[in-house]
């Protein structure tokens, strides 16, 4: 069940911010900003509304081939899918981040753009990066059942870049690995994250 987000409550919010920044919220320019920050919230923050296992059931078609009973160990990748975030610190963007997944199917296979809707829709929440990496592969595991999951992520965070210490192109790099082989076996850890590189 989709929750609603309180735009109402998020206009008045942004009203007072205007008044405590000093600003004339009714002045021509800011008139109409509280209505559009709440609009823009509404569409930023979508992945709020829902819970990993809405998002799994939402984006969850899979697919079940006989050909896959003859390959255990060949990785499904779906490399550089850019999303958007916002860090849950200091509300500032995460950009240029690009997800990488890798999987190894079992017996169902994912519809590829369900991984890229996935991976924007969990981006789509106040985060942490190395969340992001985590949720995408609880959802990816839950949908598909593999043993075997790995999501690179890198990207740039505006509060590193744009403010504070204030260094531009510095990116983050986080690794998640997921499921009971890649648990256990460091061959092939290495063998996925060389092939997603
Ligand atoms: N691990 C991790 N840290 C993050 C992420 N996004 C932001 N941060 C960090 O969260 C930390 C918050 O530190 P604080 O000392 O509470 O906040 P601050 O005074 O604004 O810190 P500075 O950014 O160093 O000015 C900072 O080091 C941020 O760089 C993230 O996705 N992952
Ligand atoms: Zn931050």
């Amino acid at each position: 069940m989709k929750r609603q987000i309180d735009t109402k409550l998020i206009e008045r919010s942004i009203r007072d911010i205007l008044v405590a920044l000093g600003d004339d919220p009714e002045r021509e320019g800011l008139k109409e900003t509280p209505k559009r920050v709440a609009k823009m919230f509404e569409e930023v923050f979508e992945g709020m509304t829902l819970s990993n296992d809405e998002i799994a059931e939402f984006f969850g078609t899979t697919f079940e081939d006989e050909a896959l009973d003859e390959c255990q160990n060949n990785f499904v990748i779906i490399k550089d899918i850019p999303i958007f975030s916002y860090c849950e610190h200091h509300l500032a963007l995460m950009y240029n981040m690009l997800v990488t997944v890798a999987y190894l199917p079992k017996e169902k296979i994912i519809g590829l753009s369900k991984v890229a809707r996935i991976a924007d829709m969990v981006g789509r929440r106040l985060q942490l990066q190395e969340r992001i990496g985590e949720e995408i592969a609880e959802i990816v595991e839950k949908v598909t059942e593999s043993e075997a999951i790995c999501v690179l992520i890198s990207g740039e965070h505006s509060c590193m870049t744009a403010r504070g210490i204030k260094k531009q192109g510095t990116t983050t790099t986080t690794v998640t690995y997921r499921g009971k082989r890649m648990e256990e076996e460091s061959d092939l850890r290495q063998e996925c994250l060389l092939l997603m590189k």
